[in-house]
C-alpha cells in the first residue's frame, strides 16, 4: 500500500502502476480484511446478502420417515386390514400387527412397524381389505437422506439467493446471520457535464451518474437516490465537502472523473485533504489506467473506501469490473470472483506492457468471445452490446482460437440475448 500524499508533486518518485492482476488481489484482500459487520436477519430479508456462518441443518432431512406417495402403509405380506389413516402433519400410532395397514397421504409420517408403502393406484380395496404388490424400490424418504442434523450444507461467504433461502427454511432456520449489503455512494465530477438534453457547445451528457448506481446495485450494493451527487463543482473545497459528506453513510464512495492531473482534477488533493491512503493508485491496464482505490478510517474505526473511476465512460466501467467488483466481494466476505474463460473468435491487439481489457460479446453455448466495435474509452456504444471484457495479458496479443479470461459485466440473464 502506498502512502503517497502529494498527488501532483514529485511524480518521478511516484510508485509504478500496479499490474492488473496484482491490483485486483490487493483490493480483494483489503476488502476482506474490512468485511462488513454481520447481522441476524429474518429469512425473507436475506436475498442478496452473504452467509456470515456456514448453513447447517437443525434436524435430519427429512426429519422423519416420509411417504412419497398416496397409498397404504402396510405391515407384512397382505392382504391388509385397514386400521386407520394418517395425513401429512400428524404423528401416527405404530402398526403393531402383521397384515394391517393405514391409509397414508404423500408427505405423511410413515408409522413405525410399516414394512412397505403401496401406491393407491396399484392397490385394491375390497370392504376394508387391501391387496396389491408394493414396489421393490422404497416409496418413502428416510431421515437423513438429504442431510444429517448439523451437517454443513453451504460455507460462509455463500451469496444468499432464493434457492439458499428455501434450503435454509427447509433446515428449520427462522433467521440467518449474514453480512449486510455494502452501502455505496457516487460523486460525479465535471463542470462540463449536462444532466438533461443533448450534448452541445463543449458540454457532454453525464453518462455515469445515471448508470453507475445501477451497476453498483448489480454488485449487491445499496445505493439510495440521495447517495448520488453531482456534478460536484470543480473546486477543491466542493470536492472535499462532497466526499466527506458521502463517507458518513457509505462503505464505498465511487467518484467519476478528475483522476488525472489536469487543472480541475481535484480527486488526489481531496484524498490527501481527508488523509486517505492509496491501496492502488493507477493500474497498468488499458483503458482505465488512472483508476485508483483509497482507504480511510471512519469515525467508528471501520475502513471506508473511495474508488476513483476515470472520467472517460468506458474507462469508468473498466475500473468498476477491475477494482470495485473484487473490493465488494471482499467486503461481503465472498470469495474472489473466478473469471470464466472463452475462445477468441478474432484477433485482439495487445497493449504493450499493459493488460488490455477488450469488450466482447459472448456466445455462451459455444464458449466463444467476439470483439465488438466502438470501443474507444470515451464511448459506451461498445459496452451496451458487450457481455464483458476479454483479458489480454501484458506483452501478449490475442489470436483467434486463444483461450482467455473474461471479466463479466454484471448483467442479468437474458439481457444480451442474441
Ligand atoms: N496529459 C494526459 N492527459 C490524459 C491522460 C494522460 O495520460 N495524460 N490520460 C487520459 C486517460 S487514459 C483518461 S481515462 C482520462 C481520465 O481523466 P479524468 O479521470 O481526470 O477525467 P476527466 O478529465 O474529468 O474526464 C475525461 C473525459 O471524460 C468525460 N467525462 C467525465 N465524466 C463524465 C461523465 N460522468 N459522463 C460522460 N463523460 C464524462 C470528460 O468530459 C472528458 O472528456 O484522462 C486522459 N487525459
Ligand atoms: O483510461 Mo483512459 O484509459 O484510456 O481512457
Amino acid at each position: 500500500m502506498s502512502t503517497e500524499t502529494a498527488p501532483n508533486a514529485d511524480r518521478v518518485s511516484a510508485p509504478p502502476p500496479a499490474g492488473w492482476e496484482e491490483a485486483r488481489s490487493r483490493v480483494y484482500a483489503v476488502g476482506l480484511a474490512a468485511a462488513l459487520p454481520t447481522v441476524a436477519r429474518p429469512l425473507v430479508d436475506t436475498d442478496g446478502s452473504t452467509l456470515a456462518e456456514p448453513l447447517t441443518t437443525r434436524t435430519d432431512l427429512p426429519a422423519f420417515p416420509t411417504s412419497s406417495v398416496d397409498g397404504w402403509a402396510v405391515r407384512g405380506s397382505g392382504p391388509w386390514r385397514v386400521v386407520g389413516r394418517v395425513l401429512a402433519g400428524s404423528t401416527p400410532a405404530p402398526l403393531t400387527e402383521d397384515d394391517t395397514t393405514v391409509e397414508i397421504a404423500t408427505g405423511a409420517m410413515v408409522p413405525e412397524g410399516a414394512t412397505a408403502v403401496l401406491r393407491v393406484e396399484e392397490s385394491k380395496n375390497a370392504d376394508g381389505l387391501v391387496s396389491g404388490v408394493p414396489r421393490s424400490t422404497p416409496e418413502w424418504r428416510k431421515p437423513g437422506e438429504e442431510a444429517y442434523a448439523d451437517e454443513v450444507l453451504l460455507p460462509a461467504g455463500t451469496p444468499v439467493d432464493p434457492a439458499v433461502i428455501g434450503l435454509a427454511a427447509t433446515c428449520g432456520h427462522d433467521t440467518l446471520r449474514v453480512r449486510r449489503a455494502p452501502r455505496a455512494a457516487l460523486l460525479v465530477f465535471g463542470d462540463e457535464l449536462l444532466t438533461a438534453g443533448p450534448p452541445a457547445a463543449g458540454r457532454v451528457r453525464d453518462a455515469l451518474g445515471p448508470s453507475v448506481p445501477a451497476w453498483l446495485r448489480r454488485y449487491g450494493c445499496q445505493v439510495r437516490p440521495s447517495d448520488v451527487v453531482g456534478p460536484v463543482a470543480d473546486t477543491l473545497p466542493a470536492h472535499v465537502a462532497a466526499l466527506r459528506s458521502a463517507l458518513t453513510n457509505a462503505d464505498l464512495v465511487c467518484t467519476t472523473g478528475g483522476t488525472m492531473n489536469g487543472p480541475v482534477d481535484h480527486l488526489h488533493p481531496t484524498l490527501e485533504a481527508l488523509g486517505a491512503d492509496y491501496v492502488v493508485n493507477t493500474v497498468a491496464v488499458r483503458p482505465g489506467f488512472p483508476m485508483l482505490l483509497a482507504r480511510l478510517t471512519g469515525p467508528d474505526g471501520r475502513a471506508r473506501f473511495v474508488a476513483g473511476l476515470p472520467g472517460n465512460p468506458q474507462s469508468a466501467i473498466v475500473a468498476l469490473v477491475s477494482l470495485v467488483a473484487p473490493l465488494l466481494a471482499g467486503l461481503q466476505g465472498r470469495s474472489m470472483p473466478v473469471l470464466p474463460q472463452a475462445t477468441l473468435a478474432e484477433a485482439v491487439p495487445g497493449r504493450g506492457d499493459h493488460t488490455h481489457l477488450a469488450l466482447v460479446r459472448l456466445d455462451r453455448a459455444a464458449g466463444v468471445a467476439f470483439p465488438v466495435r466502438h470501443v474507444g474509452s470515451a464511448m459506451l456504444r461498445g459496452v451496451a452490446g458487450a457481455d464483458g471484457f476479454a483479458v489480454i495479458r501484458p506483452g501478449t496479443s490475442g489470436a483467434p482460437g486463444d483461450r482467455v479470461p473474461i471479466v463479466p459485466l454484471p448483467l442479468f440473464p437474458g439481457e444480451r440475448a442474441s
